[in-house]
């Protein structure tokens, strides 16, 4: 586990849209579908590929995990003919098996450019999703040929309360999880959209609760709810979830604040929003950031005892006060990226003021609220 963490920014990483010309459109869209055992991964996985969507797909199933010394299966779908490999995954321990067998699975099917457009990758019930997505997101081999679309979390509606309430162990190996938070927690936090599955096996009133719990985690998903993974296939592919426009539109409707929920996990999202038409020094911002992500405490609190708190997610837009553009932040754990938004807004983009929120563990809003003040000189809206 000690492989040092990658926690330089990447500045301005380029996004689809205004780098290299034509070379970037071959790039292809990689969604990562997570949850706990036995919510419905598998059977959306299966209804995507049967379905008519004029895209061909490659599933890689992801049975990365303590014993992943095994051959593993691909399946590359096209249109109705399902084409199989078998990838061999190397011996290690778990992270860098993960790294090697992940990097390794995209590269054969970068061999098979041309057979396919579009990859799913399902991670196996009991995984951190975190590190999975930081090979798909940040890695530089990948990132020329391979971009991640979004994070897709299905919950299984009878269960998933009782998942949250576990014991923050890891449930392969009984060692304790970092920060005190459990799978499945991490699994929702992380989500760019969740399936609330299994709708079927509890009434409304059940309902209600389970998707409170789920909000008050993380407030910046979406949340779909179905039966047997059934759903439309554009609503879940293609959603660009990490696109600085896409994130302004996600954060005007989503990411209010939350209190922190019933949950013991103490998870929630936090929003916190500038003055209208106000602009903020970005290094100050970021510097503050850094702090933040990496120290998992507020600058002033660096060298004090204070509780942490845990980043599991973090987004953002705000305007920069020295160049005037709009920038987009997008954070997984301690890793983060600040993305221009192309000067003229596609439609239904309506910017009008900086906000950041984050999802997280023990997050005090006064406290945050106040040191980003110290740090930028503007104080978020409470
Ligand atoms: N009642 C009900 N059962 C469902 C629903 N969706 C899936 N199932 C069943 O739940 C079981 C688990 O579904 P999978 O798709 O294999 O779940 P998974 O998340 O891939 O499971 P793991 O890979 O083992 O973590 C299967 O028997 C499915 O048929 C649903 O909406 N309602
Ligand atoms: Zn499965």
């Amino acid at each position: 586990m000690e492989e040092i963490p990658s926690l330089l920014p990447i500045y301005n990483a380029p996004t689809l849209k205004d780098e290299e010309g034509d070379k970037s459109l071959e790039k292809i869209p990689l969604t990562i579908v997570t949850g706990y055992l036995g919510s419905g991964k598998t059977t959306l996985l299966n209804h995507i590929l049967s379905e008519h969507h004029g895209k061909r797909i490659a599933v890689i199933l992801n049975e990365f995990g303590a014993s992943s010394d095994i051959e593993k299966r691909m399946t590359v779908g096209q249109g109705d003919e399902q084409v199989e490999e078998w990838l061999e995954l190397k011996n290690g321990c778990l992270c860098c098996s993960v790294k090697d067998s992940g990097v390794k699975a995209i590269e054969n099917l970068m061999q098979k450019r041309g057979k396919f457009d579009y990859i799913l990758l399902e991670t196996t019930g009991l995984a951190d999703p975190g590190p999975i997505i930081d090979i798909f997101w940040m890695d530089d081999d990948l990132g020329s040929s391979v971009y991640l679309d979004a994070v897709i979390t299905v919950a299984d509606a009878k269960h998933v309360l009782e998942y949250l309430t576990e014991a923050p162990i890891d449930p392969e190996d009984k060692t304790p999880l970092e920060n005190g938070i459990n799978i499945a927690t991490r699994q929702i936090a992380l989500a760019d959209l969740i399936l609330l599955n299994k709708t079927d096996l509890i009434d409304q009133e059940r309902r209600t609760l389970v998707e409170q719990e789920l909000g008050t985690i993380n407030d910046s998903a979406s949340l779909i709810r179905t039966e047997r993974s059934i759903v439309p296939v554009h609503k879940i592919l293609d959603i660009k979830a990490f696109d600085a426009e896409v994130t302004t539109k996600v954060l005007e409707i989503h990411a209010k604040d939350t209190q922190s929920g019933q949950l013991p996990t103490n998870v929630h999202t936090i929003s916190l929003s500038f003055p209208k038409g106000s602009s903020i020094q970005r290094k100050a911002l970021e510097g503050w950031l850094q702090t933040f992500l990496w120290e998992h405490r507020l600058p002033e609190d660096v060298d004090s005892d204070v509780e942490p708190m845990v980043i599991l997610r973090s987004k953002g837009i705000f305007r920069d006060a020295e160049t005037d553009e709009l920038l987009g932040i997008q954070g997984v754990h301690e890793l983060y990226e600040i993305t221009p938004l192309p000067p003229h807004p596609t439609k239904g983009v309506n910017w009008s003021q900086g906000k950041v929120v984050f999802i997280g563990k023990g997050l005090d809003k006064g406290r945050l609220v106040s040191s980003l003040e110290k740090a930028t000189g503007l104080s978020p809206i409470q």
